[in-house]
């Protein structure tokens, strides 16, 4: 379904929600009694069919306050990473806390640029984070920022939001900031004007966004969610920025109608696309008529139907898939390395186990990681 209208987004089947650290932080302390109140809302939209999966910043704020580290604990590299390693683990116990009380697990999954850029990576954080929801548990994602250096940082977590939305197949972004949305002008002028609905992400849009990051407790100001929002539009993945600042911030953003939304700009063939970029595929897997039909439904491609393997691949690789006559099906990242597929060629799920000598994953190439022909 492409959304059009912010009020669309209460009815995704999977949504990502960003909180900036701001929203979460002041002078140090968790805000607790606000926090209550946005679980409430997950918990409303959860009950009503949506899966959530929350990305969380402030580990980085609190540990910096109760560190007593200068700058927000942003002085520097190592005061960003000591000040995140101690501030991670009350942002994962408040997550759990306010979760909890509506009833909900938290998961906490930390993450670094390559685990989501990195295309073998990227199939375990997707596999994960697929399983974790469809558990029913809400994901916490934070980025892994004690371990990540600054050439593997994201640093922001807008675009973090964007790349987990693209893992995990989500079809909206949701970012919470403590600005009604994207301005003509940066907000602190006079006459800035709120800009409702953006459809394409342009250099123009782009230069909107001042260098003044607002709370001055984030990393990314508005030129990161800009960067998000242009992620998430190719990926056919709509976003919004919304105020958050008030209580129960979701409903009163939807329901107002008052944010900015970026419109997708392409479908669900465009999500996937990303996934086959312009790599040339590293192999070839040929599928019985069979599976060939299953795949036409919409199906995995499963290791039963599989007939030769061509190639010399490794897992997270681009491969194409042709039919028994030689017909290109389509294409998709690789669950399996080559020697891997070659020996469980043909197998049962069961047959799969006893000739790896471990559990078999779901599919040698999973449904949405597939673009079909
Ligand atoms: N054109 C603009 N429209 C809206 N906000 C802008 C713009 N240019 C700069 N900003 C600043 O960006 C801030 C939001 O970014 P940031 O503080 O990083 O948010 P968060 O902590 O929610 O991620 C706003 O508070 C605002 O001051
Ligand atoms: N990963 C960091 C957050 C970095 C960040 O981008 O913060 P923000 O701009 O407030 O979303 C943390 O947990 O402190």
């Amino acid at each position: 379904m492409a959304i059009a209208s912010l009020a669309e987004i209460r009815s995704t089947r999977r949504l990502i929600v960003k909180i900036g650290s701001a929203l979460l932080v002041e002078r140090g302390q968790p805000r607790r009694t606000w926090l209550a109140t946005l679980a409430e809302e997950l918990a409303q939209l959860r009950a009503g069919g949506t899966e959530i999966i929350v990305v969380s910043s402030g580990a980085i704020a609190l540990g910096a306050a109760k560190l007593g580290l200068e700058k927000g604990g942003r002085a520097s590299l190592a005061d960003a990473q000591a000040a995140a390693s101690v501030g991670q683990v009350e942002l994962a116990r408040l997550w759990a806390d306010a979760l909890g009380a509506q009833g909900l697990l938290a998961a906490q999954m930390l993450v670094t640029l390559g685990d989501l850029e990195d295309r073998r990576r990227y199939l375990n954080a997707a596999a994960t984070l697929g399983r974790l929801v469809e558990t029913g548990a809400i994901p916490v994602v934070n980025e892994n920022d004690s371990v990540a250096t600054e050439e593997i940082r994201f640093g922001d977590n807008d675009r973090l939001a964007a790349r987990v939305a693209q893992a995990a197949g989500a079809e909206a972004v949701l970012l919470l900031s403590d600005v009604n949305g994207l301005y003509d002008r940066n907000p602190k002028e006079p006459d800035a004007a709120l800009i409702p609905r953006v459809e394409g992400v342009t250099p123009e849009i782009i230069a909107m966004a001042s260098a003044d990051s607002g709370s001055g407790l984030g990393s990314g100001g508005m030129l990161a969610k800009l960067q998000a929002a242009r992620i998430a539009e190719r990926a056919g993945i709509a976003l919004a920025i919304v105020n958050g600042t008030h209580d129960k911030p979701i409903s009163r953003a939807l329901d107002a109608g008052i944010g900015t939304l970026f419109v997708a700009q392409g479908d669900e063939s465009a999500r996937k696309a990303w996934l086959s970029g312009r790599l040339a595929p590293a192999g070839v897997l040929t599928v019985d008529a069979g599976c060939t039909l299953a795949l036409e439904r919409g199906a995995s491609l499963l290791a039963a139907g599989l007939t030769e393997v061509e190639g010399d691949f490794r897992r997270g690789d681009l491969v194409a898939i042709h039919g028994a006559k030689g017909e290109r099906l389509g294409q998709g990242l690789v669950e399996y390395d080559a020697a891997e597929c070659r020996a469980i060629l043909g197998l049962r799920e069961d047959e799969q186990a006893a000739r790896l000598g471990y559990v078999p994953r779901a599919a040698v190439v999973h449904r949405d990681h597939m673009v079909r022909a």
